[in-house]
């Protein structure tokens, strides 16, 4: 994926501007900056879920798996349910690996409106495994996560950079393993004029 130029808005207001960076299959790319600096919404426009002010994002169709802040579960359907939809939407990976890599197998029969907060957001992950798309956008993926899940998680993504896919993730964490690091505190836009609302969400 290749991002030249990007400028990208929140609210109506340029939030990001300038930013140009790639990713190269095996990248793991940290996001970094302060609380309000835009990482959201550059991840946002990365995702397609808005569209950009100015510049280009160029990447292959169906390259990505985005993981935001909410996790987007049906809450009465179970675990394995929700994973089974996820894959029958993506067609991609496997069940069984989703559900055992993020320590799932036991709760596989639970409903999410019985899970905590951290299995609730370790289930929302185990979708970046069945999509089975190469990179992987993540927004703060370790909310909720206790040490011992953030530590299989940081393992979870060195596995699937090792494996030939990608990683961009805003997070504020050290995830345990290098990870290159851009901070959009170098882009942030100058201009703070209130713009036309262009920044609606798609979905
Ligand atoms: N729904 C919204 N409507 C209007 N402005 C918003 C909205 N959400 C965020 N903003 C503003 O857009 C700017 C960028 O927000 P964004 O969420 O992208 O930052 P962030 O770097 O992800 O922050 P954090 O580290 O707190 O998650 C902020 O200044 C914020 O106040």
């Amino acid at each position: 994926m290749t991002v030249d130029a990007l400028s990208c808005a929140r609210g109506g207001r340029r939030v990001v501007e300038g930013l140009s960076f790639s990713i190269r299959a095996g990248d793991a790319v940290a996001l970094r900056g302060p609380n309000g600096i835009g990482k959201t919404t550059v991840l946002r426009c990365i995702a397609g879920l808005q569209p950009v002010e100015a510049g280009q994002i160029a990447l292959p169709d169906d390259a990505i798996a985005y993981a935001g802040h909410l996790d987007g579960l049906k809450a009465t359907l179970t675990v394995s349910e929700n994973l089974s939809f996820w894959a029958s939407v993506f067609g991609g990976g496997k069940m069984s690996d989703a559900l055992k890599v993020f320590d799932l197998k036991d709760l596989e029969d639970r409903p999410v409106n019985q899970l905590s907060a951290g299995q609730k957001r370790r289930l929302g992950l185990a979708r970046l495994i069945v999509s089975g798309r190469p990179l992987w956008v993540l927004d703060e993926p370790t909310v909720s996560l206790d040490s011992a899940a953030v530590t299989r998680f940081a393992d979870i993504l060195k596995t699937h950079c090792a494996h030939g896919g990608a990683v961009l993730a805003a997070t504020h964490l050290d995830m345990g393993f290098v990870m290159r690091e851009i901070d959009l505190s170098a882009y942030r836009a100058q201009s703070q004029t209130q713009m036309r609302r262009s920044d609606e969400a798609f979905l």
